[in-house]
């Protein structure tokens, strides 16, 4: 797993990396700059356009520095534009400039006409994550400039302006392509700061996850190797019993759709035995939509015991309190709580404390906010997720593009995978099905959070390959076969 470290560690990071590789800061700037052109070389090729790189008189400018030179080597036509000169400069961006070749093109802020840059490609390296306070002067301006002119905008570390584990005040850069060292920074995660983010890459220093490990932070960032690790492994002699009976609850009032395709998503994920519990008149069509599938009633409160785990709410519409507080009461392995299910705990918040420690509630921002009251922002939200899964002692998964897993000891793990065209009816029911898989096959709910996101978000992206912005919730749990062989699970 990949930890998040807050701005101010980084530069604690970086001393301490060097120290223990024995290189120079300029080594690792070479490196970060060498990161950057790497990324930038395989995904340009040799275009021939023109790039302007906009250099702040930190070390995020000394980067911009060292790309410049090694896109000027690798044939581009390169100009650099400076905001301080060498004396109140970073002691690496002073190195990088003598080693500019002479035949870049090298403006002073003042004289430049941000014209010429209309139209090419726009690396901006005023600030990284040093930035202590809102943008103004030239810098101000210069960012209001570029954010008005035509051309690519590709970012290093951070888009400048965006402070690196807060929410911007006043203005920043507006990226196409923000390209990150070693880890994203907190705020390149959040909903509000999307536009000025763009597309996100990280780039890896070679600093390696065990090292960072050193470094205090709540936050981390999934990685398929971890997901990998936390899979259970199954043997020849494995039967169905080993992969557990799971009971869905929900799909009533037209909506039963949402638990079929929760149940389907189960079966996909490897569930042995797969049991819907619907309103009564769609038995038909449960079975019609998967042979495999078994149809319940109410009787099944008699032997709820016998099932591995629940997923509740997909489509189940608001249902009597005393029905909802009785599985509650008598299911006491961890559940998967979504949609309906979590607005019934909205809406009787005396029910948080009879659900099983373990349980996993998956709500979409709406659904978050009423459960926890509205946020200021997300930076807010993500604080009261965390205590409401430490109160709790619940995982709770907060979706949406980069989903947050909350756990009850405090971090917050942040999922990689997933696209725009996962925003379709139904996918959040499909990353119910999953869940509720994993814990029915024994998986521990944190591992079960852990692989049911990172699978799912896997799974979107492969049927979005295919499907586009016509992608819907039945072409992802039908990907989840391929996400588990992408990362050679078998
Ligand atoms: N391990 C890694 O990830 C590696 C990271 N590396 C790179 O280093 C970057 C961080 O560099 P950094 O610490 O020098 O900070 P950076 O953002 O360039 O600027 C800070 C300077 O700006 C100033 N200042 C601040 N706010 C201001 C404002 N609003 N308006 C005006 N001035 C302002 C502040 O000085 P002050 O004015 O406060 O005295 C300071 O001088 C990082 O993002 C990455 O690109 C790699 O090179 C190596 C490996
Ligand atoms: N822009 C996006 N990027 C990545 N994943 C997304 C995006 N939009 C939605 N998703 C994922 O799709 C799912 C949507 O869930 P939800 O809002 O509950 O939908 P529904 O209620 O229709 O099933 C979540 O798992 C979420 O993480
Ligand atoms: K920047």
């Amino acid at each position: 797993m990949l930890k998040i470290l807050s701005g101010n560690k980084v530069s604690e990071l970086d001393q301490s990396f060097i120290k223990h590789e024995n290189i120079s800061s300029w080594q690792l700037m070479e490196r970060a700059s060498l990161a950057f052109s790497n990324w930038f070389m395989q995904s340009h090729g040799n275009s021939g356009d023109k790039v302007f790189v906009f250099c702040g008189p930190g070390n995020n400018g000394g980067d911009g520095l060292a790309i410049a030179r090694q896109l000027f080597d690798k044939g581009f036509s390169v100009s650099v534009v400076l905001f301080s000169s060498l004396s109140n400069s970073s002691k690496d961006w002073q190195e990088n400039f003598k080693m500019l070749p002479e035949d870049i093109g090298k403006f002073q802020f003042d004289d430049f006409d941000f014209q010429l840059a209309d139209g090419g490609i726009i690396i901006d390296a005023l600030f990284g994550i040093g930035i202590n306070r809102p943008l103004e002067g030239k810098f101000l301006k210069a960012i209001l400039s570029l954010n008005k002119i035509g051309g690519e905008k590709i970012a290093i570390d951070i888009p400048s302006g965006l402070p690196s584990d807060d929410l911007v005040e006043g203005e920043a850069f507006l990226a196409d392509v923000t390209v990150s060292f070693q880890f994203p920074k907190l705020s390149l995660l959040v909903p509000d700061h999307v536009k000025f983010v763009g597309d996100l890459e990280v780039v890896d220093l070679g600093i390696p996850s065990s090292f960072l490990e050193r470094f205090e932070s709540p936050y981390y960032f999934i990685q398929s190797a971890s997901v990998k690790q936390g899979h259970t492994k199954f043997h020849k002699f494995s039967h169905k019993g080993d992969f557990g009976r799971v009971l869905f609850i929900g799909g009533r009032k037209g909506k039963v759709g949402a638990i079929i395709l929760s149940a389907k998503a189960a079966l996909r994920t490897g569930s042995g035995l797969v049991h819907v519990w619907a309103e009564g008149s769609s038995e038909d069509v449960i079975h019609a939509s998967a042979l495999e599938l078994m149809t319940e009633g109410e009787e099944v409160m008699k032997r709820i015991d016998d099932f591995d785990a629940l997923g509740i709410g997909p489509g189940m519409g608001e249902i009597p309190e005393m029905v909802f507080e009785e599985i509650l009461r008598s299911f006491r392995k961890p559940i998967v709580l979504d949609a309906d299910a979590l607005n019934m705990i909205a809406r009787h918040s005396e029910l948080w404390d009879l659900l099983p420690s373990g349980s996993i509630l998956t709500p979409h921002v709406g659904e978050f906010d009423r459960l926890a009251g509205k946020s200021m922002d997300h930076f807010d939200r993500l604080k009261k997720a965390k205590t409401l899964a430490e109160k709790n002692k619940i995982y709770l998964v907060l979706k949406g593009a980069y989903t947050c897993i909350s756990t009850p000891d405090g971090k917050q793990y942040f999922n990689s995978t997933g696209t725009k065209h996962m925003a379709t009816a139904g996918s959040g029911d499909v990353l119910t099905g999953i869940l509720t898989s994993f814990l029915g096959q024994g998986y521990s709910p944190f591992n079960a959070c852990v692989a049911g996101v990172y699978h799912h978000g896997l799974a979107g992206e492969i049927a979005s390959k295919e499907k586009v912005r016509g992608t819907i919730a039945s072409d992802i749990l039908e990907k989840i076969p391929e996400s588990f062989l992408k990362l050679g699970i078998d």
